[in-house]
């Protein structure tokens, strides 16, 4: 165990910065916050600050002096996204990582979670995949660019926890949806694409909707609310050099992922699949016991959590980002 670090409630009056605090995780992991009590948190938005830019990075830091910090910043996307831009994905990650975990050792952050992805495991890993998967194979050549940069951060946690003895750590979450998320057709991930593919199919009267891929590969969801949880959780509750998983410990196929999408919008035609498009890892099922052994559990059931974000997507489609 690293030194410096008591199990328990963080101070709710301490600056807390939320590095990404108006994307999918970043915003959840703030509402998250606020619902407990917290009353110094900060963010910044990539047009306040850009996270590649080294100086302003550490200026901010030296100007904000958090005491705890969640690295929920990153150049983000779906499979599409990220094989067809690898070097964006390696090289901005790569430089967000790296320049807001060097300020914050120098400025002194106590407290610091990395959020990395399940895409670091092995393409053909054992399922459900433990931590101890990690560089025990190939990586998925859909997502390996990413994949890098994410193994990258959870090492620089490590080796600040060993060179400084800081209670830094990593969580991996699993594929996760909800309120804020990128809708856009090309570049999001699975589950906006299809709440935004079969809303659009329902509101044009169409008889056909067409999904990427077989629609065979399995996939984990998760609520990002869950997800906001267990990273509070987390921060007052584990201190170890291991990434730790995070996910619902239950998968679907994409096939039945779209038939529960279909369902909840009122869709009532056709599905089809363009095999033309990339299928990515055939299953990424994450193994949550160690998560559960520090006392977490997910609660939002992928029915009720595609219904709330169905409702969502319908009240604000007019004002996303795209
Ligand atoms: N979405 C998912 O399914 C999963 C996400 N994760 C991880 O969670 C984290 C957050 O992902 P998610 O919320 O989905 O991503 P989003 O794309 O929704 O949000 C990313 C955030 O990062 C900020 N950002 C990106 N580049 C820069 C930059 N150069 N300077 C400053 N800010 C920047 C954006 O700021 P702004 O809005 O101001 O431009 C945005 O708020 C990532 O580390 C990701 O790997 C892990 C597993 C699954
Ligand atoms: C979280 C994780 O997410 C990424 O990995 P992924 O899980 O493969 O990404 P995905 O959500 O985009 O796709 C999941 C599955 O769904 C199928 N699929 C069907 N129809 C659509 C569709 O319309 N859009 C998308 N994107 N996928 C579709 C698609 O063919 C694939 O089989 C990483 O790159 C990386 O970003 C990462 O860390």
């Amino acid at each position: 165990m690293s030194e410096g670090f008591r199990a328990g409630p963080l101070d709710r009056d301490a600056t807390f910065y939320v590095a990404g605090h108006r994307g999918l995780v970043g915003s959840a992991i703030w509402r998250t916050l606020e619902a407990a009590g917290f009353t110094g948190l900060v963010g910044a938005t990539s047009a306040e600050l850009d996270l590649t830019d080294r100086a302003a990075v550490f200026e901010h830091l030296a100007r904000i002096r958090p005491r705890y910090l969640v690295l929920a910043a990153a150049k983000v996307g779906g499979i599409m996204a990220n094989s067809t831009y690898p070097v964006d994905f390696l090289s901005n990650n790569l430089q967000i990582q790296v320049n807001v975990m060097d300020a914050a050792l120098e400025h002194g952050v106590e407290r610091l979670l990395f959020l990395g992805s399940s895409c670091i495991y092995p393409q053909l890993a054992a399922q459900p995949i433990h931590e101890d998967s990690l560089l025990t194979g190939h990586l998925e050549p859909t997502n390996d660019a990413y994949a890098i940069a994410k193994i990258a951060g959870i090492l620089q946690v490590q080796a600040v926890r060993r060179q400084y003895g800081l209670p830094w750590i990593s969580a991996m979450p699993t594929n996760l949806y909800g309120p804020g998320d990128n809708f856009s057709p090309q570049g999001s991930h699975l589950l906006p694409a299809l709440v935004r593919r079969y809303d659009e199919a329902v509101r044009d009267g169409l008889d056909e909707v067409t999904n990427w891929g077989t629609g065979t590969p399995r996939r984990e969801l998760m609520h990002v609310d869950d997800m906001a949880e267990a990273c509070l959780h987390l921060l007052e509750n584990y201190d170890g050099p291991q990434q730790v998983n995070v996910g619902t410990g239950r998968d679907a196929t994409i096939r039945e992922i779209a038939e529960v999408v279909a369902e909840v919008t009122g869709f009532q035609g056709r599905t089809l699949w363009d095999t033309t498009k990339p299928d990515g890892m055939p299953q990424k099922l994450l193994d949550v016991s160690k998560l559960a052994g520090e006392g977490w559990t997910a609660r939002v059931g992928l029915r009720d959590g595609i219904a709330a974000t169905v409702a969502w997507y319908r009240e604000h489609a007019g004002d996303l980002r795209e």
